[in-house]
């Protein structure tokens, strides 16, 4: 927390809204904020038995301590995100009230940097489909990142105003709507944060989450569920909006909650919310409320036949393609017309033409690689990605060996080498290494190099 005053208005409203609880809430912003973190169940090699559990999220876990994040190889190999605790409440809701068995076709329509996705990504069924939006193309990267990390193939990541999705109206089983916001609730881990609330810019946040709500709850198929987030405390961004959507065709659902967590229930004109609060539960301010989309009937969607950009690979790449891959029948293989190859979960085919029609800027699935003549340079996506084959040649680092692999230098390995090699840390994937006589070339894209300085490792 900041030394700078809290805005003076906002100090009112925080008297109002949590009267005689208010002297807690100010010394809870004096405290550090805690750190955890989310488990992917994917690639769970970290040891969390002697880990504070997460009560609302199986997967999250509080660190003692904040550690450097960046200079742990299990953390760029994917193993966790870094995520605020509270955040992780929209698992138990989904848990709560989604039938997670089916495929089910999920849209986060505001999703850099991707600790919503991460999460949605693993509550899915293998043959579910997540798409990853973003509206501000230079959060793309980030958001891409972090997806890729965590490896899952059945993603699309796209870069759309909310407005844009029209086209695929009834689509969506599950929408979640984590809208940008005027962040009262992180007051305390992002000061900066406090520097820029004003009543005026929660008027304009108000203004937008409507816009934004308003595009997304068309998106909904019939009893499609939609999740409302913010990490606010004022009505007009929580209750008011949860109020608009249960005007207009939603049914709003109550969680039950165990008292002991506390996480406080709100009820507005028969419409409820879940707020975190920093002095009842360890997390900061999160605000959560589930709709479901009330029977309408949703329009039938014209698959097209074909990608309108992607042509499906030559017959000679496939095996080459498939010997990746550890279950290489699920999967078709494309290239886009910068040659870059991709693969397709064959469940997921006829959805991704569909969004590939419906959507302009997007990518797709598990980028594999490219071709060069008759040589495949594997990605680093797929070096990340759960669906590579554990089969392929790899070498086990140490932790200095993995840092010194994410800053890109060149290792020096006892035995020669020969070829494409996978770099790996505790089991998992860290990115390729190519032998090329005595020397190990180091494939790490550029753009994921750690660039702190190191003075020891
Ligand atoms: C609260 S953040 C999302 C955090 C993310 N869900 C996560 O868990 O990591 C809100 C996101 O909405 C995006 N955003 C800003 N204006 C928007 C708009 N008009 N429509 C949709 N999204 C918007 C922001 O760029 C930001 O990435």
């Amino acid at each position: 927390m900041s030394n700078a005053p809290l805005p003076q208005q906002f100090q009112q409203q925080m008297q109002q809204q949590l009267g005689d609880d208010y002297p807690a809430f100010l010394t809870a912003l004096q405290q550090p904020a805690p750190v955890s973190i989310r488990i992917n169940p994917k690639k769970a090699v970290l040891k969390t038995e002697n880990l504070e559990p997460v009560l609302w999220c199986a997967e999250g876990f509080y660190l003692p301590e904040r550690p450097v994040f960046t200079l742990d190889p299990l953390f760029q190999a994917g193993a966790f995100y870094v995520q605020e605790a509270s955040s992780m409440l929209i698992a138990e809701a989904l848990r709560q009230t989604a039938r997670l068995q089916r495929p089910l076709r999920v849209l986060d329509l505001c999703a850099a940097p991707g600790g919503k996705s991460t999460l949605l990504a693993s509550l899915l069924a293998a043959d579910g489909l997540l798409v990853c939006n973003e509206v501000i193309r230079s959060r793309i990267p980030v958001l891409k990142e972090n997806m890729e990390k965590w490896g899952l193939p059945n993603v699309v990541i796209s870069n759309h105003d909310p407005e844009d999705f029209k086209s695929l109206n009834g689509f969506f089983d599950i929408v979640l709507v984590d809208a940008p916001c005027s962040g009262e609730g992180l007051f305390r881990k992002d000061p900066e944060a406090m520097l820029e609330w004003s009543p005026d810019s929660v008027v304009f946040c108000a203004t937008r989450q409507q816009r934004i709500l308003t595009a997304a709850a068309p998106l909904l198929c019939d009893d499609g569920l939609l999740l409302y987030s913010t990490c606010t405390y004022n009505d007009s961004e929580n209750s008011q909006n949860a109020e608009w959507l249960s005007e207009h065709g939603f049914e709003n659902q109550r969680l039950e909650l165990p008292a002991s967590w506390g996480i406080q229930e709100q009820t507005f004109n028969k419409v409820t919310g879940y707020q975190c609060y920093p002095h009842r539960v360890k997390g900061e301010g999160f605000f959560l409320s589930i709709f479901k989309k009330k029977q309408r009937s949703s329009p039938e969607m014209g698959v097209p036949r074909t990608f309108r950009s992607l042509k499906p690979v030559r017959n000679w790449q496939v095996k080459t393609l498939q010997s990746f891959l550890k279950n290489p029948d699920d999967y078709s293989f494309y290239v886009k017309p910068n040659e870059e190859v991709f693969a397709i979960p064959e469940s997921l085919v006829a959805d991704f033409r569909l969004l590939d029609s419906a959507l302009h800027n997007k990518g797709f699935g598990l980028e594999m690689g490219i071709f060069k003549g008759d040589d495949f340079i594997p990605s680093h996506a797929l070096a990340l990605s759960t669906a590579i084959a554990d089969t392929l040649p790899g070498i086990e680092l140490t932790r200095e060996e993995s840092i010194r692999f994410f800053k890109k230098e060149n290792l020096v390995l006892n035995d020669p080498v020969k070829g494409w090699l996978l770099a790996r840390y505790n089991g998992l994937n860290l990115g390729w290494l190519k032998g090329v006589g005595n020397r190990v070339n180091n494939y790490l894209p550029k753009e994921w190099r750690i660039r702190m300085d190191i003075k020891e490792y």
